[in-house]
């Protein structure tokens, strides 16, 4: 009932965790892979090992999170070998998450990966809002179209981008027509929303130590920012683009609303950290009531069929 196609893998799900959520460590990526999720993805790595912005740098709210880890990582390598191996031992679908500081180390991080004899997915994050004096990527339209024109002149390995959220018509058109130029695996929308503030009341301070206090938000505070990022880029992509979902995902009906949306996948953070691996059982279930209720046998049905009011 749930079972969804991407890149021509059967998957049972098409829940995933979101990059950054669960997924530092080999035995973090186990529990994903052997949890109820259809999928998962690594913590976006850099070529080196990093040990991100001093804590605390993580904090839950009651509507959801806030984070400013800088990108700590066990490098490259410590996932890429991960992912190799059980590419050999048979799994189909995989995700690597990379970014780097710079231009050219961005092109050395993706042609390394080319080198590799890794065949799974590579997501390019474009939006760490995080790291002290790192503008984010893909709110550089220029850049990103000179980054991504020059990778694919030699990665040939899926690629997916994973976006910041735009809040302006113009920019959803702008990006868009950018990204259509290129034979692109997936457009993964949102990244948290940067450079957030929560405050501690009792204490009359932030509620973390990196920047002031400044991070990405997730959880409830952003789902309609999220949904609103997918429906605007499904409504201008090449079909041939899938989306990934990510942003606000609390429970069923959050899901089925990414992929009213256009979501093919949708990935799970905040709620993750919260609840733990088991989420993706509970998301399932909650989905498919859901679908019982309105009579759907499967994503397909109600997949990009969200309606405006005529
Ligand atoms: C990869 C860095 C990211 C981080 C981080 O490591 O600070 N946090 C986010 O919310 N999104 C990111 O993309």
């Amino acid at each position: 009932m749930l079972k969804t196609n991407f890149l021509g893998v059967e998957l049972a799900s098409p829940l995933m965790n979101a990059s950054g959520v669960h997924c530092m460590s080999i035995e973090e990526l186990e529990e994903l892979a052997n949890s109820q999720a259809g999928a998962f993805i690594t913590k976006t790595a850099t070529q080196l090992e990093r040990e991100g912005n001093s804590k605390p740098r993580y904090y839950d709210t009651k509507l959801g999170s806030i984070n400013s880890m800088g990108l700590p990582n066990k490098g490259l390598d410590y996932y890429l070998n991960y992912v190799i191996e059980r590419q050999q031992q048979g799994t189909q679908l995989q995700f690597l998450s990379v970014t780097e500081m710079s231009y050219e180390e961005n092109i050395n991080l993706l042609s390394k990966i080319q080198r590799s004899g890794y065949q799974g997915v590579t997501e390019f994050n474009l939006s760490c809002p995080n790291v002290p004096g790192k503008p984010q990527i893909a709110y550089d339209f220029e850049l990103t179209k000179k980054l991504l024109s020059e990778v694919f002149t030699f990665f040939t390995k899926p690629l997916g981008v994973k976006l910041p959220p735009y809040f302006d018509i113009a920019h959803f058109d702008e990006m868009a027509t950018i990204l259509n130029k290129f034979p692109l695996t997936y457009v993964n929308s949102v990244n948290s929303i940067g450079n957030g503030l929560c405050i501690n009341i009792d204490k009359e301070q932030v509620v973390i130590k990196p920047k002031g206090g400044f991070g990405g938000l997730g959880g409830e505070y952003i789902k309609p920012t999220a949904l609103a990022n997918v429906r605007a880029f499904r409504e201008r992509l090449n079909p041939n683009i899938k989306i990934i979902g990510t942003g606000g995902v609390i429970n069923g009906k959050d899901v089925f609303e990414h992929i009213l949306c256009g979501a093919d996948l949708v990935q799970v953070g905040t709620t993750l950290h919260k609840e733990g691996v088991d989420v993706f059982t509970r998301l399932n279930e909650e989905l498919k009531v859901i679908m019982k209720e309105k009579g759907y046998t499967s994503l397909e049905q109600f997949r990009g069929r969200l309606k405006i009011i005529e």
